[in-house]
């Protein structure tokens, strides 16, 4: 047997308190009925048995141990003694040999719970029988009497509640319904805590809507109403008003309902919460306070309960934004896609460093976008202001400052900075190395960030007229397919050039005006980009120009905001630099060709466009260097002087021209020929062999006398005289001695008769 789960059914209650069974009677009729002088309901304890009801005995208790009941308890059944004084068990037992002289003794169990905690029995002085129908009568009545100690328990604790209630600031109240709601029953402390008697409300002399303020009879009409429309838990607050003060009372009303849903009554626990009512007062006078004096300050405020993921924020917080103060919607989804995407990432960082408690606030500057379409610069300040159990932030409160002015000032301000740092960057790039597509290059990358773009590039017209392309210097870096591929292989060879102008690039270059286009496919000349090409959603052509003439172009693609005029000027420095760099090389190269040309004038001979004097004196030198063998030769026109007299300067001059293409024709690199003057030739002629070269010279010698020179209507015959001298001495060639010995050859040919080669001794 569990004595103590059994000890525990028998609760205070039943063993020490001084509440009565009220079955005394009932003993009695036992006993008579039964014929017997006692009758006893006990109980058994731990250490004794308590007789809850007697008859027939003074006795109110007896220890455990002599207790004829503590064998019901520990058989769980019917115990009948017929004889103690005869039974071994029983006979030394002072119950038995003394008070009360116990002889018979018929025990049946009480049952709670499923524990046996006594017995309900007769006792006799004198021995006797008991027979089984008695016994089973005495069975029921032990059921009875378990019932009857199960309910008086149960009614008891109801009482003890009752009391607890009734010393409790909390008023129990029942409204019972038939047509219509009555309140039937009302906790004995609805004076002390709502200030009404109990009776008063009772029978009608005070009604409780008598009682409440204008507002809460409402609130309290609307709670009766929904119980009665099924509702079956409410809470609300109602402020009472009685003659000496002035409460508010939280109502917690519970609806019971009938089978056929019909609303059967009403339960309702009222307490006071003023206290809390005056703190929450307060908290809302100062909170609205410091709304008026955030509205004031310009701040845009926010609250977010993560948990619930609501975000409330004042009406300026969505003035900043642009935003009708109505249409908010408070998920933070909504907020969350207000923000730039190039801030995205770092808003999120920091509101997570936040919490997790890495940092103390939440404090950073992104863009926000408005709804007229622009960007708004935000200062957001948020610290969390509700923490769970855990301590994990559940709320997080903070404001907004509206900075775009002075973000768009200082950012202006960077930029220009970054502008002129770069403009310097292109124009020391250039000096350094003379190469304006490396400068071009080298800023590249930074003319796309300052802009605000993904794509760039910065050309060049080069050629005159219908013929000009635009070379590119710099561009990004935009391969999709083989062709791109290709394209993309001749910028590196610095060989791209765009020659198409008919589209949106060329634009800027045809017109000599900015172009701007935030729908490039809407733009009028537009053709669209090659099939693969990423997408160009935003252009921005802007012209170099030198003296209004159109001497290249910046292209730029894709920002993130749309450009505008401000863009195109705030470039302008660079556009300025660019053209500067391209008019310093345009005169560079034109001073350079012009060098060329003077070079080549000072070197040539002007009627006949053979080197001169000078010139071949110079080309002997750098062919003395190669120790090539060869011959030197001086070539003269015979009687030259009377061509002049006969035909004329310029038929003179036109001879010459001829017999020089002559000498050139017989004489090509890396044979050098030069007119020495007037109507002589100097010759310099590659061979090893004296015949070989003697055999070429005579060639020139045939083919000048072959020849018929026309001038007008004029036909000349020429011939011509060669001194030449052969290169002897390869190593130490002396050009001025072997022209002199080519002279003095030439002199001996004119001598002997002109019109032959001659060789010096
Ligand atoms: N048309 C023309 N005549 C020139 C030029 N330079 C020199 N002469 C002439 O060439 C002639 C040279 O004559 P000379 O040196 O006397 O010799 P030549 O008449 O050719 O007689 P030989 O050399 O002895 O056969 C002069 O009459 C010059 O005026 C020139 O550039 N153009």
């Amino acid at each position: 047997m569990d004595d103590q789960s059994r000890l525990k059914t028998i609760d205070d209650f039943m063993l020490n308190s001084e509440v009565p069974l009220d079955l005394d009677d009932l003993m009695m009729v036992l006993a008579e009925a039964y014929k017997v002088p006692i009758a006893l309901i006990g109980v058994v304890g731990e250490f004794e048995e308590t007789f809850k009801a007697h008859y027939g005995t003074t006795l109110s208790k007896v220890t455990r141990e002599h207790a004829f009941c503590s064998h019901v308890v520990e058989e769980r059944k019917q115990v009948v003694v017929s004889n103690a004084q005869e039974d071994p068990r029983f006979m030394h037992n002072p119950l038995v040999t003394g008070e009360p002289h116990i002889c018979f003794y018929a025990g049946t169990p009480i049952e709670i719970n499923d524990q046996v905690i006594g017995a309900v029995c007769l006792i006799d002085t004198v021995p006797r029988e008991i027979d089984a129908k008695h016994l089973e009568v005495l069975e029921r009545i032990g059921a009875l009497v378990s019932q009857h100690i199960s309910l008086s328990r149960e009614h008891e604790a109801l009482k003890r509640e009752h009391g607890l209630i009734e010393k409790s600031p909390i008023v129990l109240a029942t409204w019972r319904y038939d047509t219509s709601l009555r309140l039937v029953y009302i906790s004995k402390n609805s004076e002390r805590v709502l200030g009404v008697s109990p009776q008063d409300l009772l029978t009608g002399t005070v009604a409780l809507s008598e009682v409440l303020s204008e507002e809460a009879e409402g609130d309290f009409t609307f709670a009766m109403q929904a119980h009665m429309e099924g509702v079956e838990t409410h809470t609300c607050r109602l402020q009472i008003r009685t003659p000496t003060r002035t409460i508010w009372v939280s109502m917690i009303s519970t609806a019971n309902f009938r089978e056929d849903g019909m609303l059967y009554s009403v339960q309702a626990f009222l307490f006071d919460t003023s206290d809390q009512k005056y703190v929450e007062d307060k908290l809302n006078k100062t909170n609205q306070r410091m709304r008026l004096l955030l509205e004031a300050s310009e701040l845009g405020t926010w609250d977010w309960n993560l948990a619930a993921d609501v975000n409330q924020v004042n009406k300026r917080w969505c003035d900043i934004v642009g935003l009708e103060y109505e249409y908010y919607d408070s998920g933070s989804r909504f907020f969350r896609q207000l923000i730039h995407p190039a801030d995205y990432v770092k808003v999120e960082k920091q509101l997570n460093m936040h919490l997790i408690g890495k940092s103390k606030v939440f404090n950073t500057t992104f863009r926000m976008k408005h709804t007229d379409g622009s960007w708004v610069w935000v200062e957001s300040y948020g610290k969390t202001v509700e923490t769970d159990a855990q301590g994990k932030p559940v709320r997080i409160a903070g404001i907004h400052r509206d900075i775009t002015q002075r973000m768009e000032s200082e950012l202006h301000e960077r930029k220009k900075t970054q502008l002129l740092q770069f403009i310097n960057k292109t124009r020391a790039s250039y000096l350094q190395n003379n190469d304006l597509t490396m400068a071009c290059q080298s800023v590249l990358a930074e003319l796309i960030d300052i802009s605000d773009s993904q794509f760039a590039f910065v050309g060049q017209m080069k050629g005159d007229g219908s013929s000009s392309r635009l070379f590119i210097h710099a561009i990004s870096e935009i391969v999709w397919d083989n062709s791109s591929f290709s394209q993309y292989a001749e910028y590196k060879k610095r060989n791209l050039y765009f020659s198409n102008f008919d589209n949106l690039f060329g634009t800027s270059i045809l017109t000599g005006e900015v172009t701007i286009s935030n729908a490039p496919n809407s733009h009028p000349n537009s053709k669209g980009v090659p099939h693969g090409h990423p997408r160009i959603s935003r252009f921005l052509g802007l012209p170099i120009k030198v003296k209004d003439k159109v001497v290249g172009m910046v292209g730029l693609a894709n920002k993130f905001d749309t450009y505008t005029d401000e863009d195109a000027e705030f470039l302008q420095p660079f556009l300025d630099a660019l053209a500067g760099l391209f008019y310093a090389v345009e005169l560079e190269e034109a001073r350079a060709v012009a060098e060329e040309k003077l070079r080549h004038l000072a070197m040539t001979d002007s009627l006949t466009g053979l080197y001169n004097r000078r010139a071949f004196l110079d080309e002997c030198i750098s062919f003395s260097k190669q120790h090539c063998r060869g011959c030197v030769a001086i070539v003269d026109i015979d009687h030259f002087k009377k061509v002049n007299d006969t035909y004329g300067h310029d038929a003179g001059d036109q001879a010459l021209i001829a017999v020089a293409r002559k000498i050139a024709k017989h004489n090509q690199a890396p044979n050098v020929v030069a007119r020495l003057g007037g109507e002589e030739f100097a010759i310099v002629m590659i061979g090893d062999k004296k015949e070989e070269i003697h055999r070429q010279l005579e060639a020139l010698r045939i083919a000048v006398e072959e020849g018929r020179v026309t001038y007008k209507t004029d036909t000349m015959n020429l011939s011509i005289s060669i001194g030449a001298t052969f290169i002897k001495d390869t190593f130490e060639a002396d050009f001025s001695a072997l022209l002199s010995l080519a002279d003095k050859a030439l002199y001996r040919a004119k001598e002997q008769g002109r019109n032959q080669v001659v060789w010096d001794e």
